[in-house]
This record gives C-alpha cells, structure tokens and sequence, in this order.
C-alpha cells in the first residue's frame, strides 16, 4: 500500500459541502468501565476494563467463539453492552447520534459484503456520508479523497471497478479505503488480514502504524498481533485478560493454556526483532 499521508489519504482540513472534517493529533482515547457483552442470551465477555490510549494500535486475540466480534460490535457501538460503558475522548459511545458516532469510529466488520453493483469508488464515498448534507456528495473535493484513500490502499485507478469484479482481497482493500476516508479517531477492523495476500497483508499491518489513530483489530495470527500491536487483549473463557504489551499477554505460558500451542519469541537473524514463532505443543511437529 502506497505511503499514505500522516492520516491515510490527506483529509486534513477536507471541506465537504461547508462543513470541515474534524481531524485532531490527540483524539481516539477509548475508556472501557465494567463492560459485560453478549451474543444472543449468552454473555461473552463479562467485567472488563481497559483505557487505549490515543493513537494505540490494539490486538484483540482469543480462539473461535471467543467473544472478539462481539466486543469489537460493543466498541463500534452497533452493539449495546450488557453491563458498563465506553467512552471516546470522554464521551459515552452509546449516547451519540448516529452520524456523531460515525465521524468518531470506522468499522471494518469481518467478510463484509458491499452491494455488488456499486463502483469501488462509490463504495469509499460512503465513509464520507457522515460529512454530507442529505442529497450532498459528488464533488471534485470528495473524489479526490476518494481516490487518494484507493491509493493508499493499493488501488489506485480502480474507482470505476465494480464491486462484484473484485477479488476478496481487493473488496477487503476497498473497505478499508471507505473507513480511511471516514477519518475518525477510531478504526476498528475485524480480522482485517482475510483474503489479503502476504505483501498486502504486511502492508496493511504496517499501515495501520502510520495513521495517527487508534486502531483496533482482532487478528487469528499471533505471530503478526504479537509484531504489529503495541497491546493485545487476549479473550479467553468468557473473560478478558489485562491489556499488555504482547511480550506479557503472549508470553508463552498464556499461549499455552489460551491456544494449546507452542510459543518462542526469538530475535530474528537479520534485524534482531523479536518474532513470536508459534509450533503445535510437540515442536518437532
Ligand atoms: N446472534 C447470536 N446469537 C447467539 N449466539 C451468538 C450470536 N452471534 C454469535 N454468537 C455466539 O457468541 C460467541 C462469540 O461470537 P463472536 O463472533 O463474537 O466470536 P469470535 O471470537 O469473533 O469468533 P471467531 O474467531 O470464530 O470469528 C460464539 O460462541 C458464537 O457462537
């Protein structure tokens, strides 16, 4: 993905049909007080509490049917919670209009599907209804976003592309392109590295770095969470672990009773980096 601007596609300052696109360097602090999420009848996650500090970047890990859909859900705040509250920079998520929820959290959720006879291009423009006065949109300033946020993500020139044209990857890539242009403090992608292959998956982890806001992300693969967050979250047993630095919350032990796995971090020979090498408990396996 193509080196993207300190925000993703350059929207400081986007005038959108009189009104500014709210940017700020600080924003995206997210604070989780006694929160309990179910699905259905059934509680997920019960009394959690953690605080994302603005401009973190967050793994939230755990096995199948763990609760990390749900959560994420609860933090988008598309989903009510059971017990506690979520604040965003002080405010509660789950009083906020939906148009003031939208400009405050972007939402990547897991195989989503736009309408297959919209353009990718149309599909980005979406992120940026939030902006727009009913019946607004269409002007030279919002293509160009538009096309900026396909160009960071890889995509440059696919504007016009329908969407049932394009491989999972590249509709993976679209969507992102959509929550870039929505430019809130808060990204929130559901396993955002389906479908994606190696170099893009790589890219797409290395940008979420650069962006400036929080990002967070449930990732299957320890190995990328454990490189590529700054903290993980790991879900287990209908609880949530302490929010940690993935040395702590990936130590081997957790890995071990969380996943049944074997986990060594080891320096990588070239750089040095410590990379979390996952084999199945018997390593000779
Ligand atoms: N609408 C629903 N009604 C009842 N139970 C549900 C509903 N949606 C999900 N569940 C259950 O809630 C639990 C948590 O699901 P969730 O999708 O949040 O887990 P996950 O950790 O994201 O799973 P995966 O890693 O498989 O994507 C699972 O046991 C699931 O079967």
């Amino acid at each position: 993905m193509n080196g993207p601007s300190r925000h993703g596609p350059d929207l400081d300052g986007l005038v959108v049909s009189g009104e500014v696109a709210e940017t700020t360097s600080v924003a995206g602090a997210l604070e989780v007080n006694g929160l309990a999420c179910a699905a259905g009848r059934r509680t997920v996650v019960a009394d959690t509490s953690f605080t994302i500090r603005a401009g973190e970047t967050i793994g939230i890990v755990g096995p199948n049917g763990t609760g990390k859909t749900t959560l994420l859900q609860v933090l988008a705040g598309v989903r009510r919670p059971v017990r506690g509250r979520v604040t965003v920079d002080g405010r509660v998520l789950h009083t906020l209009s939906a148009r003031q929820r939208a400009r405050t959290v972007a939402v990547v959720a897991q195989d989503e599907r736009p309408p297959a006879d919209l353009r990718a291009g149309e599909v980005v423009a979406l992120g940026l209804t939030p902006y727009l006065p009913p019946w607004g949109g269409g002007s030279p300033r919002e293509q160009q976003a538009v096309d900026e946020a396909l160009a960071t993500v890889d995509l440059a020139g696919f504007a016009e592309r329908p969407v049932h044209r394009l491989s999972g990857g590249e509709r993976q890539r679209v969507l992102l392109a959509r929550a870039l242009v929505q430019n809130t403090p808060v990204l929130l992608l559901d396993e955002p590295t389906n479908h994606l292959d190696i170099t893009h998956r790589l890219e797409l982890l290395a940008l979420t770095r650069t962006l400036n806001r929080t990002v967070v992300m449930a990732l299957h693969d320890l190995a990328l969470a454990d490189r590529y967050c700054d903290r993980i979250l790991v879900l287990h047993n209908g609880i949530a672990h302490p929010l940690a630095e993935p040395a702590t919350a990936l130590a081997p032990a957790v890995v071990d009773t969380v996943f049944g796995v074997h986990a060594l971090r080891v320096p990588h020979p070239e750089t040095g980096i410590p990379h979390l090498l996952i084999t199945q408990r018997d390593p000779t396996r």
